[in-house]
């Protein structure tokens, strides 16, 4: 009876039929899902009903909804949908897959009280230093063919040092490890092994067993690898402290005499939650500054008016660099890192006159906020300026902030946006002082020409522009001495023979990114 009455006498929100069993099953693409949902909003509102086998989908494709739900009701819509591979892997001790209770708010308070938005500026010579390192090592490897793996290895630098304490040294095993991490987890994140929550007979099989055996095998190496990854990080965040580093992992772990599942997880999460989408951010701006040669010479005007081309840019020098921040704004918007993000209903709940039943799984699709042209007139265009105010010279406090969704929502909100939002801005304001971003000339241009529609791939849960040819060659050769004289504490790996560049201020050849021999683009 309870079915004919209260909410379950609501319907579902509409959405497009399906056939028996499968239900939508084959409507929905594999690649650019969130472009498909937002196209059925057109056509049924902006929140839709889907049902794959025995899943209810429910995907919301507007700010109002998703703000509704998952920021106003975040008690209720704060669960992730279980994996069963989070479990098996020991994932399910990492913020992203902990379930709500203490042990999670706990771990929340930490990230909190240690890259909080009041305390994130303790690591200022942090971001500085890791921009440096970045820049020596881009312009050391202008002929690099795997542009991500140079970002891969500077993003993990300056997170290992800021939640370890410790310099990482070119010979560590370590940033592999949690680079490593950082995949895995977002194809966890991803369901790319939903098979064993839809099938579970499916864990019980032999590791032998063609396509399930290998990824029973991969859960299992984790359990214990993310275990000893953990481990590793609370033993550097002793050397950290021993070179006179205070550090996150020291502070909530050796500095509280507490070591535990809970806190050691935490340097390891750091690098699973923001390696890719770092990396995700700085590819997209490198994409856009080749487009739009317009907008980064305004950009490179900004910095230039600041430091006259005789010294890099710092942090402090940020208030003063609006243009700049109004482009990270838009990298963030332009493509959406995260565009799907999903909960589990963890009650019957009606919203507009609809029924949201509890075990369905929601889809909040942050691509369709980023495309509403309602928040973001001619959506497709890169336009920082949007972001700035009639004077040209202050962010906008009218308009939504990707704070305010790029990030994510409720609780689960990113607890490193501060940290991702100071780094970003440090590594572009340096790219802008010391390095000309272009496509590349003109036969390779005709084959982006052929292809001008911006395609975007999955890295497992991040998302990035799938191709990025882009150039870069120092602005001078005043640029090119700033960066060979910049003192950084952490060295720059040597190049090799096939990466090196035959001159620094030489003519600068194409960084393909997402070429077929790019080693983390291979895997996935
Ligand atoms: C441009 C950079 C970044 C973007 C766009 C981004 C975006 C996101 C998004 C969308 C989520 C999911 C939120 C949700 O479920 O509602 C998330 C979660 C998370 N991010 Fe980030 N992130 C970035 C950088 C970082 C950095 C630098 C760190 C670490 C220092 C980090 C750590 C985490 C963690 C630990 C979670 C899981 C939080 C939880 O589920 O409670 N992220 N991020």
């Amino acid at each position: 009876m309870s079915f004919l009455f209260g909410s379950r006498s609501k319907h579902l929100p509409p959405g497009p039929p399906g056939v028996p069993i499968i239900g939508n099953l084959k409507q929905i693409p594999s690649n650019e899902q969130w472009v498909w949902f937002h196209n059925i909003s057109k056509k049924y509102g902006d929140v839709n009903t889907l049902h794959v086998l025995n899943t209810t989908l429910i995907v919301l494709n507007s700010q109002e909804a998703i703000d509704a739900l998952f920021n106003k009701k975040a008690d209720q819509y704060s669960n992730k949908p279980s994996r069963w591979m989070a479990n098996w892997s020991n994932l399910i001790w990492t913020a992203p897959f902990m379930p709500q209770g203490p042990d999670y708010e706990y771990v929340r308070k930490m990230f909190h009280d240690e890259i909080g938005q009041q305390v994130v500026g303790k690591y200022n010579k942090d971001y500085e230093t890791s921009s440096r390192s970045f820049m020596q090592t881009l312009m050391q490897n202008l002929h690099s063919p795997d542009l991500t793996q140079v970002i891969d290895d500077s993003i993990g630098h300056v997170f290992l040092k800021v939640s370890t304490g410790y310099e990482p040294k070119p010979t560590d095993t370590i940033l592999k490890q949690l680079n490593d991490l950082a995949h895995f987890a977002a194809d966890v994140l991803a369901d790319k092994f939903q098979v064993f929550d839809l099938l579970p007979p499916l864990r019980w099989l032999p590791t032998w067993t063609p396509v399930i055996g290998p990824m029973l095998e991969l859960g299992a190496k984790w359990k214990k690898q993310l275990d000893a990854t953990a481990d590793e990080t609370v033993k550097l965040a002793q050397e950290g402290k021993d070179a006179g580093n205070n550090s996150v992992m020291y502070d909530i772990t050796l500095g509280k005499k507490s070591v535990d599942m809970r806190t050691k997880m935490i340097g390891a999460t750091m690098n699973a939650g923001g390696m890719l989408a770092t990396e995700s951010a700085t590819l997209t701006f490198l994409l856009a500054m080749a487009k739009s040669p317009e907008i980064q010479r305004r950009a490179q005007a900004e910095v230039d008016g600041l430091t006259e081309g005789k010294r890099l840019p710092t942090m402090a020098d940020r208030p003063r660099l609006p243009f700049v921040d109004a482009v990270l704004s838009e990298v963030l918007r332009w493509v959406s890192i995260a565009p799907v993000i999903t909960r589990e209903a963890t009650k019957d709940d009606v919203y507009n006159g609809h029924l949201i039943p509890k075990g369905a799984t929601l889809m909040a699709n942050n691509w369709a906020i980023s495309r509403d042209e309602k928040l973001f007139p001619d959506p497709e265009a890169f336009k920082p300026e949007r972001w700035l105010d009639a004077s040209g010279t202050k962010l906008r406090d009218d308009l939504l902030d990707p704070m305010q969704f790029a990030f994510g929502f409720g609780h689960h909100t990113c607890p490193g946006r501060y940290l991702a939002d100071a780094l970003l801005f440090s590594h572009y304001a340096h790219i802008l002082t010391v390095f000309d971003v272009a496509l590349p000339p003109v036969a390779e241009k005709a084959q982006l020409d052929a292809d001008a529609k911006m395609k975007v791939k999955s890295n497992g849960a991040a998302c990035r522009v799938e191709e990025v040819y882009v150039q870069l060659a120092p602005r001078s050769a005043a640029a090119t001495e700033l960066i060979n004289q910049a003192t950084t504490s952490v060295p720059a790996p040597a190049p090799t023979a096939e990466t090196a560049s035959p001159s620094a201020n030489g003519p600068a050849s194409p960084v393909p990114n997402g070429a077929p021999n790019a080693k983390s683009n291979a895997a996935h």
